[in-house]
């Protein structure tokens, strides 16, 4: 199957709180993200995340980040405890990441919960115990799957599948138009991004987005696993109609496109 993913999809993929629900029953998620070197892609995704709606946000890294996550959003929780969903990787180096980072990654890769692979993590599919969503820009796919960029550019479906089918992982594949694979050949095309989100930290952000829905949505995934690609697809298009609406036509920022997601959120729901 190959199929666009838009609005009218996502908006049936929110989990909106029920007034049983706690911080704990609406999904924790993760953060093993940014380093010293790095520290805005922690912020971004947090930020990220705590826009689209979640029941708490745990962050776990270096020094420097934790402090510039804690500054920006002092909603995080700062220490080790129950996760329903991780985002690892974005803003890291494996070859300079600090001993403290390591060590949160390490437990977290080994913990059986969906994990975003992005950035630094990406190449450590085979060394995850959960659910993975590899979330890739051309030049990683590129060098993940031992493809030129220019082969991917030109077929990036094609590409997204690829890798899907060897990483046995649901891949999403960033550029204008977003492709998502899963590992048995179905494609998901989301195509609500302005061009103006071509800008350093986007990425960061999706990641947090997503690692947002799939907290939110843990206890489905745990019985149906290939719900993962539209929860992908979902996390593309809030970024996306958000990205839309901090642009207005003109150039954006990321903290923007923050900002507006739970406009962007509001509205699906209501036209749902
Ligand atoms: N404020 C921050 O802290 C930011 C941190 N970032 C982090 O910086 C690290 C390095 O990210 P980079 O994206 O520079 O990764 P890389 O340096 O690994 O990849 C960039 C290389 O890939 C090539 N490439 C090919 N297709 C591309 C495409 N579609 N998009 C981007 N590059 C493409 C580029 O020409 C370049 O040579 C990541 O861990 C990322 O999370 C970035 O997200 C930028 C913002
Ligand atoms: N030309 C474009 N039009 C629309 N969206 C784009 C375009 N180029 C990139 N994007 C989006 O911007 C984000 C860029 O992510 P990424 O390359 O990982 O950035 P970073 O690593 O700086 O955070 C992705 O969500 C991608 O889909």
């Amino acid at each position: 199957m190959d199929a666009l993913f838009g609005p009218d999809d996502a908006a049936r993929w929110i989990a909106v709180p029920r007034e049983g629900d706690d911080k704990y029953s609406r999904g924790v998620v993760g953060f093993v993200t940014g380093s010293a070197t790095y520290p805005g892609a922690a912020v971004l995704g947090v930020e990220a995340a705590a826009r689209t709606g979640v029941g708490m946000i745990r962050y776990l890294g270096a020094g420097r980040p934790t402090r510039m996550v804690l500054q920006r959003r002092p909603e995080a929780v700062t220490v080790e405890g129950r996760v329903q969903a991780w985002v690892l990787g974005s803003g890291q180096d494996p070859e300079t990441l600090d001993d403290a980072a390591r060590a949160m990654l390490e437990l977290a890769l080994g913990q059986d919960v969906p994990t975003v692979l992005d950035g630094g993590a990406l190449d450590r599919r085979a060394d995850a115990a959960g659910l993975v969503l590899l979330t890739p820009h051309a030049g990683e796919l590129g060098r993940l799957i031992g493809v030129d960029v220019a082969a991917i550019v030109a077929d990036p479906a094609a590409a997204a599948r690829r890798a899907a089918a060897e990483q046995n992982a649901t891949v999403l594949l960033k550029g204008h138009t977003t492709h998502v694979a899963s590992p048995d050949g179905e494609l998901l095309r989301v195509r609500s991004a302005p061009s103006w989100l071509a800008t350093a930290g986007a990425g960061d952000a999706l990641a947090g987005v997503v690692g947002a829905l799939l907290a939110t949505h843990a206890e489905l995934l745990a019985a149906d696993p290939a719900a993962i690609a539209a929860l992908a697809a979902t996390a593309a298009v809030l970024h996306g109609l958000a990205a839309e609406r901090a642009s207005a036509g003109g150039p954006l920022t990321i903290l923007d496109l923050a900002e507006a997601l739970p406009r962007v959120i509001a509205e699906l729901l209501i036209g749902a």
